[in-house]
């Protein structure tokens, strides 16, 4: 039976992929197998000895400690592109509520008095005052063409925006995905200098955090906007409130409220509402039972943020041996003397390094004795061994 402990909830269309004759689920399992979650902060958490792998249903894993994940030699599963959509349909909304000034608008009308014909008079003497503009002819700028970059780099180019990019570490896969009329900027300053709108999809880590500055926000055009549907922390929020309230620009509207924005009238703040669509919650959950799934059962591997891509099919009447291991010298060659030394008859293997970790997949004829694995175990560089029925 192999114990699931969630962090968050996950949609019960992913757990439903863990048949319950040999998967138990829940927020209170002790010594799990695998963690499924979604925003849950894991910094501070003690992870269990017995955890062999993190599922992160959704894209960021910044809520990660993947580097002592890795040291530990768990890998760690996310949902690349599964949420991607709902995401774009909200930044696209966050642009026609910026443009239209909606929320401002809504507001006038829902604080009216009076009968229908003193707010109908009210209507056409108040409107005035939320004159907006229309979105052909302005320029986005998107930084990070990734899963959500492209979507909606494509969307506004459909709505008859000009759009410019900018991500250098671009996929060929996302690359073919954008549409023609993308233009590409050579570095962020640049797309910052030709942009209205920018609009940021890509992870907060040390490189993205502080991204958009005040001097950032000074060279996007006057009455431009910024829209942050990534992380807090790669906007300076004090940066872009300033530039609102000097006149710059007029609007800011992000997924991550803070007490400098929630109540600014020209901030439009949501509650880490993203991903959160029925369908984006079933993607996630689904791609990541099934990516958990098959490492726990088969030690195959894909979409981890820190473990090397591996696919191998079961060979018929074998027992499989995975292993991750520092990524050194020699480690292959220990591996597979140990199974020779014990007479045992390697029938295919796979090995595969990423950074500072290795793994290898070994199906062995037969069975594969406790007492062997255990002098795998006992090899310096070792991290972890499973035998799998
Ligand atoms: N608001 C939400 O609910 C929500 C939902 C999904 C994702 N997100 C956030 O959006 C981020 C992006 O998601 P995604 O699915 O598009 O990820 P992705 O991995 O498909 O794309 C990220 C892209 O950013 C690029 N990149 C990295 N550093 C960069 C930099 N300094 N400058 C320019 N480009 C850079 C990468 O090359 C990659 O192409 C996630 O990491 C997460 O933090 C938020
Ligand atoms: O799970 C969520 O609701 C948010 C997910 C989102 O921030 C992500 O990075 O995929």
């Amino acid at each position: 039976m192999y114990k699931i402990q969630t962090l968050n909830n996950i949609s019960a269309k992913g757990l439903d992929r863990l048949p319950r004759d040999s998967y138990e689920t829940g927020t209170e399992i002790s010594a799990p197998d695998a963690i499924l979650l979604r925003s849950y902060k894991m910094h501070d958490m003690q992870v269990p000895d017995s955890v062999l792998a993190v599922g992160r249903a959704g894209a960021g894993v910044n809520n990660i400690p993947v580097d002592a994940m890795s040291d530990q030699g768990i890998p760690v599963f996310n949902t690349p592109g599964a949420n991607a959509n709902a995401v774009k349909e909200l930044v696209l909304a966050g642009m026609f509520l910026a443009a239209r000034n909606i929320c401002q608008a809504w507001d006038y009308t829902r604080n009216l008095d009076g009968d229908d014909a003193s707010l109908s008079k009210e209507v056409e003497a108040g409107k005035k005052h939320y004159r907006g503009f229309e979105l052909p002819g302005r320029t986005l700028g998107v930084i990070g063409l990734g899963a959500i970059g492209v979507k909606v780099a494509n969307a506004a180019r459909a709505l008859g925006m000009n759009v410019v990019g900018f991500d250098p570490g671009i996929t060929v896969s996302s690359a073919w995905a954008l549409e023609a009329g993308v233009r590409q900027a050579h570095s962020v300053d640049e797309l910052v200098g030709r942009s209205d709108f920018i609009t940021i999809h890509v992870p907060y880590n040390e490189h993205t955090a502080n991204l958009i500055n005040a001097d950032r926000v000074a060279m996007l055009h006057k009455g431009g906007a910024v829209l942050n549907f990534s992380r807090a922390g790669i906007v300076d929020d004090q940066a872009v409130v300033d530039a609102i309230d000097s006149g710059h620009l007029t609007a800011y509207i992000n997924d991550f409220p803070t007490n400098l924005t929630k109540n600014h009238p020209k901030c439009i703040t949501l509650p880490h509402l993203g991903a959160s669509t029925t369908e984006a919650e079933d993607n996630c959950a689904i791609m990541v039972a099934d990516q958990v799934r098959d490492y726990l059962e088969n030690g195959n591997i894909h979409n981890s943020v820190n473990f090397p891509e591996v696919n191998m099919p079961r060979a018929e009447n074998c027992e499989r041996m995975t292993v991750v291991n520092a990524n050194v010298p020699n480690m292959l060659g220990q591996i597979s003397t140990t199974l020779a030394d014990a007479g045992l008859n390697i029938d295919d293997m796979y090995n595969k390094s990423r950074g500072d970790l290795a793994y290898t997949v070994v199906d062995v004829a037969g069975s594969i004795p406790r007492e062997v694995a255990e002098v795998v175990r006992g090899i310096k560089g070792v991290l972890k061994v499973r035998v799998l029925d």
